[in-house]
């Protein structure tokens, strides 16, 4: 089945149209996929001779200097002329075979017998003890001691025994804020210290992560010489870096950090700045955020894989669980084992002869020992709770008119096209509606849901006339009057209000009033909620996934006189640490506004107590990332979320929605129900609400 690839970068997403997503498995207990630490009661896959296992300390091998152990030996190289079928069965066969041996290494010979991670004495799991880091951190000589939490410290030993294996990839995969970027910093300066490997280490995160990585990485590991290489001021080096790598030469620095923007364009900066990454050959190439690497279609993917490609490792890092979703798996699969499983896209299922089912088991079993994830419920009994709370929010008068304007729009336009067609199922507007028009309708319903000035309706269309006129006549635009009134048609109220009143058009029907911005239930409840907050202590993240959105809640803070700081997309790379320092360090700003997206993933942000989600997601993972920005290891106070969900519009039905995927009986899932047709399941939901709505 040929995939349709739909990737989302920072900026694409700011001009975001509503795509939801796809079902998300909650807190899943076991995790979605067993990982080495914790249990081993799924059976490992049978693809092989497998003992049976047993909980072996890891102590047990330091003794072992067979290093390589998992390689690629000569005669399991596979003919290219191989078919495809069989290329990838050998394939599984041969990983299945690497994950059983290390199983076999983690878990002995009576795995029965291993308990649960948290379970789990430290003390039995030991490559290395804090001892050692202390020692490869030179924290004796440094005011700053570098103190891993216990289970941390498995971590990095987990990671150092897949090393020692000489298995080309691992997943980190614990749950947001547990310390992900420590665990990977300290095994990359223990990589120099017990095995003289200094890099070059290619690390690759979200534009937002930059800093963080870098201010990190100066923190735990002093000794590296790190480059941060993006945006504009990467052209003082790109030279440099150009003819060192053409020359054969090392670079000149332990830990390159770059954004994944650099593998989805096609610039010919992109080009040159990959060409020289490819040049290299890094000992570790570690994605943050690696669930963007969930489609191996992608450019970002085959972009990435063409540099990371010949790393001694590539090492992913997410809190995200893993799905029950065959590509994404053979993804991940590909992405740790390139020489193992290059196939042609293919359709996996035909090619490996299997239902879904039962593949998505064998691999997710094949993966387990690849992949390390705690929850916090299992490690930090001690961090703060984390309350959940849904606020109902209820429409006055010309909101709620707005709403009621946009169904009976949508009606007529319905029922005249259905009209003109003579055999559809008139219950059901998929069939009958295009399915672009479905998701606009959808995306209006939820705009005046949030904001009623997020569409068109104080505005006529005379007004628009008149104000092109005027602006045109100032000289504003170089381009006709028609091209002119034709633009502004497309605005909504707020953009028109916004652009009146950078031009100072005041007069007549002109800029709206602190009124107008008071319009949406939404905002009246920030405006009860946030003073009530303020005065108790509490600091508030409020998040949204559309920009226009956060634009009209500046106004609303204003309006209700709170300090604010902002972060979006659109914000300099170079100053979001800035925004975060300053907000978790400035307790005189109350508030920081954020896009679900370019804020939502892994920022620190423990200054703040409280999370408002102004506009939920359809995939309720992607609002537990911007939850657990301040939900985290430094956070000391019991954090409260509030949703806001407006009655009586699709708003709820969007929260029944991602309540219901996150409630999915864990045993459906952990079956492996094919949950793959993203794209047609985010239709089906959109069409029924739409269905309920235009044709009742
Ligand atoms: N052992 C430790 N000692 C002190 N601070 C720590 C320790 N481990 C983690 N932290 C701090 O906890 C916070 C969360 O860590 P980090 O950002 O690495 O989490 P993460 O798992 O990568 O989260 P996300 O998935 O959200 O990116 C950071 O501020 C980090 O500095």
């Amino acid at each position: 089945m040929k995939r349709v690839f739909d990737e989302i970068s920072d900026e694409e997403w700011e001009n975001h149209t509503f795509k939801p997503s796809r079902v998300l498995k909650k807190n899943p207990n076991p995790p979605a996929i067993e990982s080495f630490a914790f249990n081993s009661r799924t059976p490992p896959a049978d693809f092989s001779d497998q003992s049976s296992d047993d909980c072996v300390e890891i102590e047990q091998l330091e003794d072992d200097d067979s290093d390589g152990d998992f390689k690629l030996e000569d005669d399991d190289v596979l003919p290219e002329e191989a078919a495809p079928v069989n290329r990838a069965r050998k394939a599984l066969q041969k990983c299945a075979k690497i994950s059983a041996e290390l199983r076999k290494e983690l878990y002995g010979s009576s795995g029965a017998s291993c308990e649960r991670y948290s379970e789990v004495e430290t003390s039995s799991v030991r490559i290395v003890t804090q001892n050692d880091i202390d020692e490869a951190c030179g924290a004796e000589e440094s005011d700053f001691q570098p103190v891993l939490k216990p289970y941390q410290l498995v971590g990095v030993n987990f990671l150092l025994l897949l090393h020692r294996k000489g298995i080309g990839g691992a997943i980190l995969a614990d749950e947001m804020g547990l310390g992900k970027t420590i665990q990977a910093i300290t095994y990359l300066t223990l990589l120099k210290h017990l095995k003289n490997d200094p890099g070059p280490h290619l690390i690759v995160c979200p534009a937002s992560l930059l800093e963080n990585w870098e201010r990190e990485l100066k923190k735990w590991c002093p000794s590296f010489s790190v480059l941060q290489y993006h945006g504009a001021a990467r052209a003082a080096y790109s030279k440099e870096l150009s003819y060192l790598s053409k020359a054969g030469l090392p670079p000149p620095f332990n830990v390159i950090l770059v954004c994944y923007s650099l593998f989805e364009r096609h610039s010919m900066q992109q080009k040159d700045d990959r060409k020289i990454l490819k040049r290299w050959r890094w000992s570790c190439v570690l994605m943050d955020e690696a669930h963007a690497l969930k489609d191996k279609n992608s450019y970002r993917w085959k972009n990435l894989m063409s540099v990371a490609r010949n790393a001694n490792q590539r090492l992913m890092l997410t809190g995200t669980p893993l799905q029950n979703d065959l590509h994404e798996l053979w993804s991940l699969l590909e992405f740790m084992m390139p020489d193992l499983f290059a196939t042609e896209d293919v359709d996996l299922k035909k090619l490996l002869n299997a239902e879904d089912r039962e593949l998505i088991g064998r691999m997710k079993s094949m993966l387990g020992p690849f992949i390390l994830r705690r929850l916090k419920s299992d490690v930090m009994q001690q961090l703060a709770p984390k309350i959940q709370r849904v606020e109902y929010v209820t429409m006055e008068k010309k909101q709620d008119d707005a709403y009621k304007e946009a169904i009976e729009e949508y009606r007529t336009f319905s029922r005249a096209r259905i009209a003109k067609l003579s055999e559809s199922d008139l219950n059901n507007v998929v069939g009958i509606l295009p399915k672009r028009q479905i998701s606009n309708y959808f995306i209006q319903f939820r705009k005046i849901a949030n904001h009623p000035l997020l569409v068109r309706r104080i505005y006529n269309d005379e007004d628009v006339v008149r104000f092109a006129k005027r602006l045109h006549s100032m000289g504003v635009y170089q381009c006709t009057l028609d091209r002119v009134i034709k633009e502004l048609k497309t605005y909504n109220d707020f953009s028109v209000h916004r652009l009146l009143l950078r031009y100072g058009i005041t007069g007549g029907k002109g800029t709206l009033s602190d009124e107008h911005v008071m319009l949406s239930a939404k905002c009246q409840a920030l405006a009860e909620l946030l003073p009530s907050l303020k005065k108790s202590g509490h600091r508030v993240l409020i998040f949204s996934q559309w920009t226009s959105m956060l634009d009209i809640l500046e106004w609303t803070l204003d309006v209700i006189g709170v300090t604010y700081r902002r972060l979006d997309g659109s914000t300099q790379v170079t100053d979001r640490q800035t925004i975060v320092d300053d907000f978790n360090n400035d307790t005189s700003i109350f508030a920081c506004l954020l896009s679900t997206r370019a804020g939502g993933q892994g920022l620190n942000l423990t200054g703040a107590d409280t999370v408002v989600i102004h506009d939920m997601d359809f995939n309720p993972q992607i609002d537990r990332q911007a939850e657990d920005r301040c939900h985290r290891i430094g956070q000391t106070k019991p954090v409260t979320i509030y949703r806001l969900v407006t009655k009586g519009t699709v708003d709820e039905t969007v929260y029944e929605i991602a309540k219901r995927k996150l409630t999915l009986d864990a045993a459906v899932l952990e079956s492996g129900m094919d949950v793959d047709k993203e794209g047609e399941m985010a239709e089906k939901t959109m069409g029924q609400i739409l269905s309920s709505l235009l044709m009742s």
